[in-house]
């Protein structure tokens, strides 16, 4: 098992010792947790380089996050840019690359703090979207950050209906520049992260108009502040779009574009081009240009589960420490975590959270194996991947947040406290829901895939209706249908994912327990299709439930060791309830010192609460 001094955050004094509760749980190893980290890292040399990342981070105060959630919502702006400023500077001396394996680590170490997640996007869409000279150019200015990106495609009165975005790009032969333009106030563009205040270039998708006709959505990029003071250019008004419900760091903006012009060459253009002339040339597909929202969602999955992975080592670990009422009279108070209904609030999140993660990988593999080829313009794959990609960021971004919001809730008042961690996690996961595609349009976009084969279209369209009619008068069952399919595909993944641990008998009976509960738990939350499509009868899902029931029970003995596999850092998890020791209530106490209205004096005191009390007094 890995070096338990390595986890514990040795600030506080009573940590060095591990609250019995959880130690007791640890004493049972039924598995070897280190190879079942080793498993989720890809190789125990993955896990000796991820840790060696977190030690060099959490060995510098630079990036610490104890303070983070007494920070007001500009101070957490600028906590997450110094934080970059400095991961960049770490980066720099320790030769670590951006798309390097230590870089991941990093982010994973810090995820949630750091400014500037759009410049991943930004280049993310210029390696889709880019000729290779365009790539030479743009990829080492960013990686260096002599510019910062952001990806601006959603606009005030368009997010999903990408062919209805009203930004125009219009081709001017005799400049050879593009000029675009915000023709209308809904065309202004809304949301995109780090535009705000950091981001000096835009990647703007627009209307590209050029040999008199318009040819659909094309990107640009687009400077928008200047280099030397930061101020915005010329054509350009930009700024925050205001408080949201969380992600308080990153500061989402609007850019509103007067005719701005940027050279010919500033069109990203692997799948189309526009020749000095004027004359359109296209490489690729209508929907070409929508490729980096499938690498991006693709490459969001881990970064998703990983919050959903998070919740269930806070939650899992506080629920060894809560001891809460009897489970019989005559007993001392119970753990939470023994009662059945907290078992079936956690583990088959707890199961969810590994399913994702051999799905993600999967995933994975298939954009790393069709990518190559869509870049070189065989779309081939392109649909399958769309439908996948699409319908698994849904589902993935659903059950993560569903299943932290769980998380949160069972942990009763303290979830509710900030200091727990997971209110701010359930607010940054809940975004994924939204941002890069909304789920149901994603949902749909799968269940497009199947639509002739549902009798329902068929039977509706002989009743007179046309096919737009008919998709939409169908389309919750089409929901219905492209979530189950989701859930097939990951139950699938996990299943596969186990054939391969054949060396690993320990660890995969384990595994496979968290397989079959999460396989149960789909059938027991959906018995009534299961029942009505005939699949199962009554007896077979009262057999299903008792397996169910029993896999709580032996899932429980090993949930600490479950989550303590994951591996994360108390400093990562940032959490007074999830701590590798368990002392919870000594950290819960010790963190509300912190708080500024504990050190301060009470602003409210004299201006109103005495003379209430003295008024009041009076009367008596
Ligand atoms: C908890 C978080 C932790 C993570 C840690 C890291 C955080 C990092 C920071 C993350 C910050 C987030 C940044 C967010 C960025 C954004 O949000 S960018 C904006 C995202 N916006 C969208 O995704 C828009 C969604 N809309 C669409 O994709 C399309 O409009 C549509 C809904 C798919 C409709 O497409 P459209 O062309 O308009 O019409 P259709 O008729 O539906 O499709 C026509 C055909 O095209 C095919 N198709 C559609 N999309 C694609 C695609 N992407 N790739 C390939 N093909 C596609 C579609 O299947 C149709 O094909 P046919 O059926 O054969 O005609
Ligand atoms: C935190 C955050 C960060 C973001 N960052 C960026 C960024 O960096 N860059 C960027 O460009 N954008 C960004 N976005 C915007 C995001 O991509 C859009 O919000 C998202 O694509 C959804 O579009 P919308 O907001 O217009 O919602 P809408 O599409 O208006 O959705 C509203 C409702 O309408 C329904 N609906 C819409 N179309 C259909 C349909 N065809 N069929 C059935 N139902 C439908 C939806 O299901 C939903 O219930 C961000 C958003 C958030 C919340």
């Amino acid at each position: 098992m890995g070096s338990p001094v390595h986890r514990v955050s040795m600030g506080d004094t009573w940590s060095r010792q591990v609250h019995p509760d959880i130690e007791s749980e640890r004493y049972k190893q039924t598995f070897d947790v280190e190879r079942l980290t080793n498993i989720l890292d890809g190789g125990a040399q993955d896990t000796a380089l991820r840790r060696k990342v977190e030690s060099i981070i959490h060995s510098d105060p630079e990036f610490s996050l104890k303070d983070n959630y007494f920070l007001t919502q500009s101070e957490c702006y600028e906590a997450a840019v110094e934080k970059k400023f400095h991961l960049q500077m770490l980066a720099q001396r320790q030769g670590w690359a951006e798309d390097s394996r230590e870089a991941y680590y990093a982010y994973r170490t810090l995820s949630g703090s750091l400014g500037f997640s759009l410049q991943h996007i930004f280049l993310k869409a210029l390696r889709s979207l880019g000729s290779e000279e365009q790539i030479a150019k743009w990829v080492p200015v960013c990686n260096k950050f002599q510019i910062i990106g952001t990806y601006a495609q959603t606009e005030l009165g368009h997010g999903t209906y990408l062919q209805g975005l009203e930004t125009e790009a219009t081709y001017d032969a005799a400049t050879q520049e593009f000029v675009v333009h915000s023709p209308t106030m809904t065309a202004i563009k809304w949301w995109p992260g780090d535009l705000g205040r950091s981001a000096t270039h835009a990647l703007v998708q627009a209307q590209l108009i050029c040999s008199g006709a318009r040819q659909g959505m094309h990107a640009f990029i687009v400077p928008i502040r200047s280099l030397q003071d930061h101020t915005p250019l010329p054509g350009i008004t930009v700024g925050d779009i205001g408080p949201k419900m969380g992600l308080d760091h990153v500061d989402n903006g609007f850019l509103q574009l007067d005719h701005v012009r940027v050279p010919r060459e500033n069109m990203l253009s692997r799948f189309a081009q526009v020749l000095p002339d004027g004359t359109y040339i296209k490489l690729g597909t209508a929907q070409s240009n929508y490729l980096s929202m499938v690498v991006t969602r693709v490459e969001l999955l881990p970064g998703i589960t990983a919050e959903l992975q998070k919740a269930c080592v806070i939650a899992i670990r506080y629920s060894i420490i809560r001891h809460q009422s009897r489970l019989r009279p005559s007993e001392p108070e119970a753990k939470i975590l023994d009662y059945q209904t907290q078992q079936q609030k956690l583990l088959p999140q707890l199961a969810t959270a590994y399913a994702f993660h051999f799905l993600a990988r999967s995933l994975l593999e298939f954009l790393h194996d069709s990518h190559d080829a869509i870049l070189d313009r065989d779309f081939s794959l392109l649909p399958e991947l769309h439908a996948l990609s699409a319908g698994l960021k849904a589902m993935v971004s659903d059950f993560c947040t569903y299943g932290a919001e769980l998380c949160r809730r069972a942990c009763g008042g303290h979830g509710y406290s900030k200091l727990s961690g997971l209110p701010s996690l359930v607010t940054k996961v809940t975004a994924s829901c939204t941002f890069e595609g909304e789920n149901t349009v994603l949902y749909l976009q799968m269940a497009r895939l199947t639509k002739d084969s549902v009798h329902h279209i068929q039977t509706l369209m002989r009743s007179g209706a046309d096919e737009h009619e008919a998709w939409n008068r169908t389309t919750v069952i089409h929901l219905q249908a492209a979530k189950a399919h989701c859930y097939y595909v990951t139950v699938k993944s996990f299943t596969e994912a186990l054939e391969k641990l054949e060396s690993e008998p320990a660890v995969r009976q384990v595994l496979r327990r968290l397989c079959d509960l999460y396989a149960l738990h789909g059938i027991l939350t959906n018995t009534g299709d299961f029942l009505h499509d005939g699949f199962l009868s009554g007896a077979q899902v009262d057999m299903a439930r008792t397996a169910y029931l029993d896999l709580l029970l032996l899932v429980r003995k090993d949930a600490i060791l479950l989550t303590d596999a994951f591996d994360f850092t108390d400093q990562c998890l940032n959490s007074a309830l999830g701590c590798y020791d368990g002392n919870v209530y000594e950290r819960l106490f010790d963190w509300a010192q912190k708080s500024p209205s504990n050190t301060q004096e009470n602003p409210a005191y004299e201006k109103y609460i005495r003379p209430l009390l003295q008024s009041c007094r009076s009367k008596l």
